[in-house]
């Protein structure tokens, strides 16, 4: 009978929406900032190497393939909390240069805020900059990495989900220009 027909047809659908898909599943979370900091890249000539500034944007995508007991990835407020501290410290209305930038010294006798990319550990390094040790110039590339250390920092931190991970990290500079890292198996 027609009727009986559509009714198991209903049935089987919604049986295969409850149903565990046979493709690996996972749960993902995001959180995002915002920051506004000075950067310049005369490496790369033209406009660049003038000093200038950004309202950056930053995601950080947590991924886990289980809940915790909390039936959570992670909590949203420590997360951002974690990050939130960190960017607000050592890059909100600062400056990010390269280690052998001579403005860097004139920008410290100004009382400015200062963030070092490629800085290793001498006197002067404050232990943060060591974050980005191999990263030589403040690219958007460079501060995804950057901003994923330090979410993986900020993640171990805290209660959250078995075998949960950074994702991609993506980054603002400006309405056109953005960057990503992360794992390459991650959306
Ligand atoms: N791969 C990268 N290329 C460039 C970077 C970078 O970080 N990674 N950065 C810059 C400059 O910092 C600049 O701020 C952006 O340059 P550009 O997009 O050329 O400049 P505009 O925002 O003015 O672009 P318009 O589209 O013309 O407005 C350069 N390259």
């Amino acid at each position: 009978m027609l009727g009986t027909e559509t009714t198991d047809h209903a049935t089987a659908h919604r049986a295969a929406l409850v149903t565990e898909d046979s493709a690996p599943t996972a749960h993902q979370i995001t959180i995002e900032h915002t920051f506004e900091t000075a950067h310049r890249l005369p490496h790369l000539g033209g406009k660049c190497t003038s000093l200038h500034g950004h309202s950056w944007r930053v995601a950080v995508p947590v991924i886990a393939p289980t809940l915790s007991n909390d039936v959570t990835v992670v909590e949203f407020g420590a997360l951002k909390a974690g990050i939130r501290e960190w960017i607000d410290t050592y890059l909100d209305h600062g400056t990010m240069l390269g280690v052998h930038d001579p403005l860097a010294v004139h920008l410290y006798v100004a009382k400015c805020k200062v963030f070092r990319f490629g800085a290793d550990s001498c006197q002067t390094t404050v232990d943060a900059e060591l974050l980005a040790t191999d990263l030589v110039w403040p690219t958007v590339e460079a501060v995804a990495v950057l901003l994923r250390r330090v979410s993986q920092a900020a993640l171990a931190a805290l209660p959250c989900a078995p075998d949960a991970r950074v994702g991609r990290v993506f980054v603002r500079e400006t309405h056109l220009n953005t960057a990503t890292y992360g794992p390459v198996d991650a959306p």
